[in-house]
């Protein structure tokens, strides 16, 4: 099952930041009521690290409890390890490093060593597929992933969500959950990223996006034209929270 999208469009992009903040503080307490262990995908990006900014300057983020929050990453940009271009050094830096969490719980992507992009795509599909069978349901579900309770997505100028880039072989994997990406239009030009069926495992999904220079992008997403970020949709809820410019062209 999945959700149609809604839209909330916020003044700007400080006011966008703000409100996403508000609101991942509400799902992540949400998704931990009953002891649960809440699961986060995160993104990259600008709006995403202002996203992490005004999460951790709020006082509301106490109401988590950061210690039952299981992090990961959507995409990441394969890079040596503590280059601030990469998505878990951004997200480390603006909010991770700020709260009492559990480092067993952060699961970043792994860093350049030398070792490729595959492997690191195929180690973090391990790392999902061993996550995913210790909180397997009492129905024996043998999910390769997690179910994640809310999944982050920028989305790019192009339409690219996570590192799934319009016209790349990736957008098509389907017996995998994570893969290694290639020549990528954005810099850096090496990645990995979460597949599709990888992110339909997500209860919510929201795009977070700001900027005129993606309101095309977000257009051509919402009427279902050919762009990947037309794709994802979370099971439960799909939300577009955009700032006025990145909404200006939806018709
Ligand atoms: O490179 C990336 O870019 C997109 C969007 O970033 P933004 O700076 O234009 O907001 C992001 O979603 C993705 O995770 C990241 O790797």
């Amino acid at each position: 099952m999945s959700s149609a999208p809604t839209v909330q469009v916020a003044p700007d992009a400080d006011a966008l930041a703000a409100a996403v903040a508000a609101r991942f503080v509400t799902r992540l307490t949400d998704a931990q009521t009953g002891g649960r262990v809440a699961h986060v995908v995160l993104t990259g990006g600008r709006v995403a690290s202002a996203v992490y900014r005004a999460v951790a300057d709020s006082a509301a983020r106490t109401a988590i409890d950061w210690q039952r929050v299981e992090f990961w990453w959507g995409d990441e940009r394969f890079l040596p390890d503590g280059d601030p271009e990469r998505n878990a050094t951004q997200a480390w830096d603006a909010l991770l490093s700020k709260v009492d969490l559990d480092p067993d719980k952060v699961h970043a992507m792994a860093a350049d060593t030398g070792q490729g992009p595959e492997a690191a795509a195929t180690a973090y599909a391990e790392q999902l597929a061993a996550a995913a069978a210790a909180s397997a349901s009492a129905s024996g579900e043998t999910a390769q992933v997690p179910a994640f309770d809310l999944v982050m997505l920028g989305v790019g100028p192009d339409g690219h969500v996570a590192s799934l880039f319009p016209g790349f072989p990736q957008l098509t994997i389907d017996d995998t959950t994570a893969v290694a990406v290639h020549d990528s239009p954005k810099p850096p030009p090496t990645r990995v990223s979460l597949t599709f069926p990888a992110l339909a495992h997500a209860a919510e999904i929201w795009f977070v996006v700001a900027g005129e220079d993606k309101a095309d992008a977000v257009q051509t997403a919402l009427s279902g034209g050919d762009v990947p970020a037309a794709t994802p949709q979370g099971k439960e809820r799909t939300v577009w929270l955009l700032d006025n410019a990145a909404a200006s062209k939806i018709k």
